[in-house]
């Protein structure tokens, strides 16, 4: 089958979007491997499959893959990248679109200046809902990494994040550190690790080691789980500009029981046919 594409950035982290309304799509663990492949593939940090939905309250479902292969719950970038691809393809005319995730559902709005505001929902806290293996919630917990304890957040967007207050990103050995938290046996389905150097109450420098890929440029969940553990820590103010390698994003939590809410850019790259 000759598959039709569009691959898209949103700063950085990037994806190969296809639309699973008009094409009849079957993808594998090993095909999406195969397509993420940067010397044999197309190349990507995730594969967005979007499909009709199965709950008539919501215009599309939205299924995420990471280059590994690994079906995950939530893609914050990727769900900005998601609502672009809709409107252009005309897909549907709203400016706010409702949105079925494994991770649960989300509401993306295009804004006046064409960036798009994504509604990520609640977070969840509890161990159990990560999931993390602790005795009992807590705001940081102890965790030993290379026989040391390190102090870790963690939160859900949809998808696991342990969030590390750093004194520098850039001097962080986000490779070392994130790959051994990633696989820590204490997070039953892996995790994101986020390394946050707060600048001040308003702004982070942020990087993120991703489950099923490593570090990317930018991660929109990372944010918005970096951004959670600041503000129960006392640290940060409810609207924070988040600085990523790859650029930066808007990311705002009120309080506690309201969701949150993430706006940036989305780049579309190029159109592309492959044979799969
Ligand atoms: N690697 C993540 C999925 C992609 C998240 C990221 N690209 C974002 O923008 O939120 C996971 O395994 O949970």
């Amino acid at each position: 089958m000759l598959l039709k594409f569009t691959k898209m950035h949103g700063l950085g982290n990037d994806f190969m979007v296809i639309d699973g309304v008009t094409q009849n799509v079957r993808l594998t663990p090993e095909k999406v491997q195969q397509l993420g492949d940067r010397h044999f593939g197309v190349g990507f940090d995730q594969l967005l499959l979007v499909e009709p939905p199965d709950d008539p309250d919501m215009d599309f479902r939205y299924r995420i893959f990471n280059a590994d292969g690994s079906e995950v719950e939530q893609c914050g970038n990727g769900a900005r990248c998601f609502a672009a691809f809709v409107l252009e393809r005309k897909l549907t005319g709203s400016k706010r679109i409702k949105v079925q995730t494994k991770g649960g559902p989300i509401e993306l709005r295009v804004n006046r200046d064409d960036e798009i505001t994504v509604d990520m929902g609640l977070p969840k806290l509890e161990p159990w809902e990560i999931p993390f293996k602790a005795d009992r919630q807590s705001i940081t917990y102890k965790l030993e990494v290379e026989g040391r304890d390190e102090e870790i957040a963690v939160v859900s967007m949809g998808n696991p994040h342990a969030v590390l207050l750093v004194d520098d990103c850039k001097s962080t050995p986000v490779e070392r550190l994130g790959s051994k938290i990633q696989r820590h046996n204490r997070f039953p389905e892996n995790c994101n690790v986020g390394f946050m150097e707060v600048v001040n109450p308003g702004e982070v420098n942020l990087r993120v080691f991703e489950r099923g890929v490593g570090e990317t440029l930018a991660c929109g969940t990372g944010a918005c789980a970096a951004v959670v553990a600041g503000r129960l820590q006392g640290l940060l103010e409810p609207t924070v500009k988040v600085n990523l390698p790859g650029g930066t994003l808007t990311i705002t939590w009120k309080e506690q029981d309201l969701p949150v809410l993430m706006t940036g850019p989305t780049t579309r790259v190029y159109e592309g046919h492959i044979r799969i």
